[in-house]
Parts: structure tokens; C-alpha cells; sequence
């Protein structure tokens, strides 16, 4: 597989040694661009301005709609307390623009100014070619890395923020020293991001941890340790760990891969909860007890959706393959197996309850978003249930709080599109009373809060015969529902 480096060829590890003491001393920083103003770039931006007002930081994006968005009061992403730093209120007049905060698409400038240049564009998984369905595309990280290559006219520092193949922090020095000006040196970081959607600011205001990979190289260690002055001006020093930039690359997939594969793991043991009798939260109370397996993401769900999950794990198994590990390759995939197995039986379980046949019937669906307190649908699961409903012949309506309707017939429009006729049986609606109005069941696909507190009462009055109630326990509580008159099926919980 042509795109993996022979590492031993590589000069990282012949250059490798610890961090010097005492050696270092970072340099102060005072002018910041971020290239890609995305989930990732924006928010990370405004949070770093807000943190150090004495540093300059431009976002730079290629997209004029979306610069333009993030200088107005209706941001491109929505983000818990992300209005509230972009902006610096002012009493009794409408906030301003945080003064040390630019959006722009003057790329060449902006990379002149800066002494660190952060690179958070996209990394989609390559569509076509070699790779495809699994490597990550980084063709427009490596274009704007040239950009920077041909636009600095002085010594800078490049950092890798957007996921990205392992060994790529090699591609981008070798594009940086031969595209260079005469006399200009680049010293390449990585420091991938683990900020959850809908919980970005706090994320990023209190992470767990920072990873700062670099070559270990005195230089290298030096530009690592200017880096990690900046994030230390508000994240305790111990949070900040610094590595070579191959870990740090491979961190950042491992991270995804083992959060997704307790999903998964969970998920795996609801299928055989709903076959035993045993109930998926209880089993997941007792495991997640124990101190060394803890409680997070073990949630069972209709499975995971996301930017980054799968495209992640994809990247891995090709990775895996790339170095022949056919057997581990194998292991890292069984996670997206079970993940869409548990869409596929979700569905298969439902229209079981209607006797196999959904012609002449209606499901609601909540939420469309991967998750609650977000208005992303990439990967959702919402999209591939309603798909499978929509095929059996039901017709769904749909209601998410933030998601536009534009978007939902976007992400379902080419097969709606394909299959003459089924566009007929969507509706998007307004309000959740409206989805399930004359509706025969209703999922609840996104666990909003607003879901919680629905006017189940009302739901249940304007609902048509059997009234079923589909979705996770972290949403739904069977015992209220079930007294106002509905049959409610519980993700990882026998029907008896
Ligand atoms: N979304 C997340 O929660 C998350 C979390 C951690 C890591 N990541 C990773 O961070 C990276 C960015 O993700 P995102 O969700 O912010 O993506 P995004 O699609 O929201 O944003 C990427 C931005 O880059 C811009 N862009 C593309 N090409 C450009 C160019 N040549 N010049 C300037 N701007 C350009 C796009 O217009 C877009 O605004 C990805 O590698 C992703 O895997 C994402
Ligand atoms: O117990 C759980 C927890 C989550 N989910 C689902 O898993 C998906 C991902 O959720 P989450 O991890 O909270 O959101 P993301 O914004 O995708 O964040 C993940 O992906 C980011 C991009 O790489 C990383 O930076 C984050 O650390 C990582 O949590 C969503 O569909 C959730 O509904 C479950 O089904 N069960």
C-alpha cells in the first residue's frame, strides 16, 4: 500500500532523544492563525482569544459565507457559551467583535503575521482512489500546508490540528523544507483535538488533556514547548503532554477507536440483553462500577453517528492493512460491524412489532442530530433509520430542534430521489407534538432534553393505535409512558 512510509527510513526516529532540561526557552507568542474555520478551527479559536487576550488570532477560512457567519451574531456552529466569547458583551448595547479575534479569507497575510500557524481543515475519508472508503483524505491539508510553505517570509511554526494519517507530520516537513523561501524554517507539531460536539467550549476550556507531538529534535522540543506556553496560560502544565509526532498522530485514532468500541461493546451486549432478559442499563451500572472500566460511553444507542468515529476507525483498519495486519485490521472493524448492525436490527425490530409490514404506517422520529445539543447530522443514525423505514413503506415525520429542514432532505435526498414516490411520505415538522401527530410509533433517535419533557399526555392523544414508543432508557422511562397508555420498547430490554 503505496501511501505508508517505511518508518525506519524516516528521519524522526533517527533523531530521537528526550527533552532537554532547562535548555528551552519558549518563545512568547503573540499572533496566532488558525487555517479552517470549522467546528474544530472556530471554536478552538475563540476559546484560545478569550483565554489570552494579549495574543492576535485570525481564522482563516477559504469558505467567504462562513467567515462571514462567525463575525455575526449567528454563528455557523452552535455551541453552548460560544456566542458569549466570540463576542465581548456590552451593556446595554449589542456585543461586539472580541477585539483580538479576526475571521478572514486573506490567507497569505494571515500566515505572514503569525508564529504559529494551526492547520484544522477538513479530513474526510478519501472517496475515490487508493485508500478509498478508508484512508483519510488530507489533499487539502497538504494544499494549504503549501500555501504556508510559499506565503512565510520568516520562521514559523505548523501545527496539525486536523485528524490525519499516521506519518503525515513527515509529509508536511518534507512540503515545508522543499517549498520554502531561502532561509525560512518550519517546525512541524501535531496536536489533534478532542472536543465533543455540543460540549466544545467546556472541552476546550477544561480538557482532560492537551497532546503536543514533535520531532525530537532540540528545535523541536523547543517549538513544543512555545506551544504548550500558550495553552498553559489557563491548563494546568501536568494536562499538557508532550510526545513525538507519530504518537501523537496515533493517539488521536486510538482515542476515537477506544471511546467507539465501549459504545460498540455495550451495544454488542444490548443484543444479547434484549435475547436473555438481563436489562442493558443494569449490566451497564455494574460494569461501569468497577474503577478500572468506569461509567462513560456506555450508553446503549441505536449506535454511534458522528464526523469522527467511523471515518477514524476506517483510517486505522487502513493503517492496519497497509502494515499487513489483516488479523488487527479485522479486530478495529468489528466495532463499525456491530455499529451498523444495531441500526439494521433496530429497525428489523421495529417493523417486526408491526407484523413485517409498514405499508399504511407512520413513524415519528425525534431528533435528527448525532447527538443532542447540536445541529450536525454527519453520520447520524436518525439517517439510516429513517432510510430503513422509508424502505419498508412507512411514512415518517421527522422533528429535530436545531437541524433545518433543508438539511434532513439533504442528507436522505438522492435515494428519496431514486425511488420515485418516497418523498411523498416524508414530512419535516415544527414541534415534536407535530411529528407524532396520527403517528402508529415514535423513536426517539436524538436524546434531547426537550424529548424529556414532552407533553407525553398530549403525544398520547394525538398518536394512532399501537402507540409504540421506541428508544434508549437514558431518554425514556418506560414505567411513566407505559401508564398513560403507550407500549414502549427499550434499547437492551426484552419485550415479554
Ligand atoms: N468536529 C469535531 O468534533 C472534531 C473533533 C476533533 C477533531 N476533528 C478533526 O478536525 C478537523 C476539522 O474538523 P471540523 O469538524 O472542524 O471540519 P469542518 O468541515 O467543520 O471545518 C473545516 C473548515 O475548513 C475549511 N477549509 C477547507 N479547505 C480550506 C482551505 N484550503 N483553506 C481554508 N479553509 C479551508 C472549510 O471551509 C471548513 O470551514 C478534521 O480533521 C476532523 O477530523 C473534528
Ligand atoms: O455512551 C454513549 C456515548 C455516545 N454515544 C453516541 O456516540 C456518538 C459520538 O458521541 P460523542 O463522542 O459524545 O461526540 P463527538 O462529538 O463525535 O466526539 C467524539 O469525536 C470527536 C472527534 O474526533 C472527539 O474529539 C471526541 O473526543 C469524541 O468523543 C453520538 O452519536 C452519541 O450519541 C452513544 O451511543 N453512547
Amino acid at each position: 500500500m503505496p501511501f505508508f512510509r517505511d518508518y525506519k527510513n524516516g528521519d524522526l526516529r533517527h533523531k530521537k532523544g528526550s527533552a532537554p532540561t532547562g535548555s528551552t526557552t519558549p518563545k512568547s507568542v503573540s499572533y496566532i492563525c488558525f487555517i479552517g474555520a470549522g467546528y474544530v478551527g472556530g471554536s478552538t479559536a475563540a476559546v484560545l482569544a478569550n483565554q489570552c487576550p494579549h495574543i492576535q488570532v485570525t481564522v482563516v477560512d477559504k469558505n467567504a459565507e462562513r467567515t462571514k457567519a462567525w463575525q455575526s451574531e449567528n454563528l455557523p456552529v452552535a455551541e453552548t457559551g460560544l456566542l458569549d466569547i466570540v463576542k465581548v458583551p456590552r451593556d446595554g448595547l449589542r456585543p461586539s467583535q472580541r477585539k483580538n479575534l479576526h475571521f478572514t479569507t486573506e490567507v497569505e497575510e494571515s500566515i505572514q503575521q503569525a508564529e504559529i500557524i494551526i492547520v484544522s481543515v477538513n479530513t474526510p475519508t478519501k472517496a475515490v482512489g487508493t485508500g478509498s472508503g478508508y484512508l483519510l483524505d488530507s489533499s487539502v491539508l497538504e494544499d494549504v500546508v503549501m500555501c504556508i510553505a510559499r506565503s512565510a517570509r520568516s520562521n514559523k511554526i505548523v501545527v496539525e490540528k486536523s485528524t490525519v494519517p499516521v506519518g503525515t507530520g513527515e509529509t508536511v516537513r518534507d512540503i515545508l523544507r522543499n517549498n520554502a523561501h531561502t532561509g525560512v524554517k518550519f517546525e512541524v507539531l501535531s496536536n489533534p483535538e478532542f472536543l465533543a460536539e455540543g460540549t466544545a467550549v467546556q472541552n476546550l476550556l477544561q480538557p482532560d488533556r492537551v497532546l503536543i507531538g514533535c520531532l525530537e529534535t532540540k528545535s523541536g522540543f523547543l517549538a513544543a514547548e512555545t506551544f504548550a506556553s500558550v495553552y498553559a496560560t489557563w491548563i494546568p502544565r501536568e494536562r499538557i503532554i508532550t510526545m513525538n509526532l507519530f504518537s501523537s498522530e496515533l493517539s488521536k485514532l486510538a482515542a476515537n477507536a477506544l471511546l467507539a468500541q465501549r459504545i460498540s461493546s455495550i451495544n454488542a451486549l444490548s443484543i444479547i440483553c434484549e435475547a436473555t432478559g438481563a436489562d442493558i442499563q443494569q449490566v451497564a451500572k455494574a460494569v461501569g462500577s468497577d474503577s478500572r472500566i468506569g461509567p462513560h460511553m456506555l450508553r446503549a444507542s441505536f449506535g454511534f453517528g458522528g464526523s469522527c468515529f467511523k471515518k477514524d476507525i476506517r483510517s486505522l483498519v487502513y493503517l492496519c492493512k497497509c502494515l499487513h495486519l489483516d488479523d488487527v485490521a479485522a479486530y478495529w472493524e468489528a466495532i463499525l460491524n456491530i455499529n451498523e448492525k444495531q441500526k439494521s436490527r433496530s429497525v428489523a425490530r421495529i417493523v417486526s412489532r408491526f407484523n413485517n409490514n409498514m405499508n399504511g404506517k407512520k413513524i415519528a422520529i425525534l431528533g435528527f442530530a448525532f447527538k443532542e445539543n447540536t445541529g450536525d447530522t454527519r453520520e447520524s443514525c436518525a439517517i439510516d433509520l429513517v432510510k430503513g423505514f422509508l424502505h419498508e413503506g412507512a411514512s415518517v415525520s421527522i422533528y429535530d430542534p436545531l437541524v433545518q429542514e433543508s438539511q434532513i432532505r439533504e442528507d436522505l435526498g438522492i435515494d428519496c430521489a431514486a425511488d420515485g414516490g418516497l418523498d411523498n411520505r416524508l414530512t419535516i415538522c415544527q414541534s415534536g407534538e407535530e411529528a407524532c401527530t396520527g403517528a402508529h410509533g415514535v423513536l426517539v433517535a436524538t436524546n434531547w432534553d426537550t424529548f424529556r419533557s414532552l407533553d407525553w399526555d398530549h403525544v398520547a392523544r394525538v398518536m394512532t393505535y399501537p402507540r409504540i414508543v421506541f428508544g434508549s432508557s437514558a431518554c425514556l422511562d418506560p414505567n411513566v409512558l407505559e401508564s398513560m397508555g403507550f407500549t414502549v420498547e427499550i434499547i437492551g430490554k426484552k419485550v415479554w
